[in-house]
């Protein structure tokens, strides 16, 4: 027998809007009693039949609905437990009489995630795994669906607990050299943990370096307008939303406060921010836009440099995407300092495909796994990772056996942390918090 929450849970697991059927979800030990008293005797495991479901069917007192059923006896089910659902016509009555019934035989609501804690606790997936589930329910886009869905069927895992497998094995050998410090021991030994440590190291540094992508996948990929008063930028925003999102004057600090649209290219949750024109000035709101301008510049995956035709700049920021607008009062450089101008009119629409293709490229630029490893999606698996990689440094600085023992032991208990194997109950409440009811 597994975990068995204390409690058996329920709650509404499709969605609140206006919908043909709603899914309420039980878990827990008491779920046969619960749907015997519902609906009768219990359906065969894991089929969907109809019946009918009442406030207590023992007595066939008060009809609530009739439903499709289905019976989820555990360790076969989603959180391990026994379980069901029942799949009812979705009117807010209906969740609201059986919710009722169901407090009345007692059960209780449940916590957001608390399904997926769970099937958690209960060994059904892992960590990781089960942060894939809430991002997979929040994905809105191609890539963020394909990279949850990868995390869920356990890719990000499987590498992790290769590690660690890896690391155990360095580990036991680390072992023998401390427990048998005077049998000559060949030098191989010491030589092919060193050498073992330095390849774990090797790859999770690769892992390390590709950053951002997995989290630019999850979140979005954020670009800034940024530019002199007039540039465009408002305009350029406008045409991205395709909707008048900013207004768009031909005088000069229009935009004072950032305004973030988002949308998706090339699979991918991207996120514009245009922003107040950089200048000197003496108004202290434009001032203030000015300094929230330049935060943003500095927080964004890519800056979006615009300029009009008529006032080019000196200088470029760092991995800028260069674009000189309104090419149909004047002709714009090919290129400054040394980077390529994209020219635009967004009143004639010239150039606009082209820089579309080209914040993809960016885009793609900015997501795309360059080790073929699947990426790390949450700061917190890149803290654990570069936390299991400090102590593998410090294991190969160390001589003593001992001291080198316990930064692998270290190393080990931080791979552990991230799949959730070891000593998670302090971040439990923090990751399933984040799911939404009924998941
Ligand atoms: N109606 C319904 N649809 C759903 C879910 C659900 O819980 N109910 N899911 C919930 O997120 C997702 C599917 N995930 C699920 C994962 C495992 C099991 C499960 O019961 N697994 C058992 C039995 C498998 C089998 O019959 O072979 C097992 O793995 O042992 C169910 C759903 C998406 N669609
Ligand atoms: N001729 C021409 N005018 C343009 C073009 N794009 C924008 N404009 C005009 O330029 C003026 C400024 O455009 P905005 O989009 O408000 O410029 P901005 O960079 O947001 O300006 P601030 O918010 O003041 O920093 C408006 O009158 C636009 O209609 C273009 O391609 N050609
Ligand atoms: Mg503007």
């Amino acid at each position: 027998m597994g975990y068995q929450g204390e409690d058996t849970i329920f709650a509404l697991s499709s969605g609140v809007e206006r919908a043909a059927i709603a899914v309420l979800r039980v878990s827990g030990g008491e779920s046969a009693r619960l749907l015997v008293q519902l609906c009768g005797k219990l359906p065969p495991p894991r089929q969907a039949v109809l019946r009918r479901i009442w406030q207590d069917a023992t007595t066939r007192d008060n009809l609530l609905d009739e439903a499709l059923v289905l019976w989820f006896p555990g360790p076969r089910s989603y959180t391990g437990e026994d379980g069901f659902e029942l799949h009812l016509h979705a009117g807010p009555a209906i969740i609201q009489a059986v919710s009722a019934a169901l407090v009345d035989h007692g059960a209780r609501p449940a916590e957001p995630g608390e399904f997926t804690r769970r099937a958690f606790l209960n060994g059904r997936m892992d960590l990781i795994e089960a942060e894939g589930v809430a991002d997979l329910v929040n994905a809105e886009t191609e890539g963020q669906r394909r990279q949850a869905l990868a995390q869920t069927e356990g890719a990000l895992s499987r590498m992790y607990d290769g590690w660690a497998q890896r690391l155990k094995r360095v580990l036991a050998f680390q072992e023998a050299l401390i427990d048998f410090p005077d049998e000559d021991l060949p030098p191989e030994v010491e030589e092919g943990i060193l050498a073992d440590i330095a390849s774990l190291i090797a790859d999770m540094e690769r892992h390390i370096a590709e950053g951002q992508r997995g989290e630019r996948i999850r979140r979005g990929v954020v670009f800034a307008i940024t530019g002199p008063p007039n540039a465009g930028k408002s305009s350029l925003l406008n045409w991205l939303a395709d909707r008048d999102a900013a207004i768009v004057s031909p005088i000069a600090g229009t935009t004072r406060d950032a305004l973030e649209i988002v949308g998706s290219l090339a699979g991918i949750r991207v996120t514009f921010v245009d922003t107040a024109g950089l200048r000197e000035t003496e108004d202290e709101i434009e001032a203030e836009g000015v300094r929230r301008a330049l935060f943003h510049v500095k927080q964004a995956d890519c800056v979006i440099q615009m300029f009009a035709a008529d006032d080019p700049p000196q200088t470029v920021f760092a991995n800028a995407v260069l674009v000189g607008n309104k090419t149909d009062i004047a002709p714009v450089p090919v290129e400054i300092a040394g980077v390529a101008v994209v020219p635009i009119s967004l009143k004639t629409a010239q150039g606009l495909d082209t820089l579309r293709q080209m914040l993809e490229d960016r885009v793609r630029a900015l997501t795309a796994s360059s080790s073929g490893m699947p990426l790390l999606t949450r700061a917190r698996h890149s803290a654990g990772v570069k936390d299991a990689c400090a102590c593998l440094r410090e294991a190969m600085r160390q001589d003593w056996p001992e001291m080198r023992g316990e930064e692998l032991r270290l190393a080990m208990r931080a791979l552990g942390r991230l799949t959730g194997h070891v000593g998670v109950e302090d971040l439990l409440d923090a990751i399933f918090g984040q799911f939404c009811i009924g998941k």
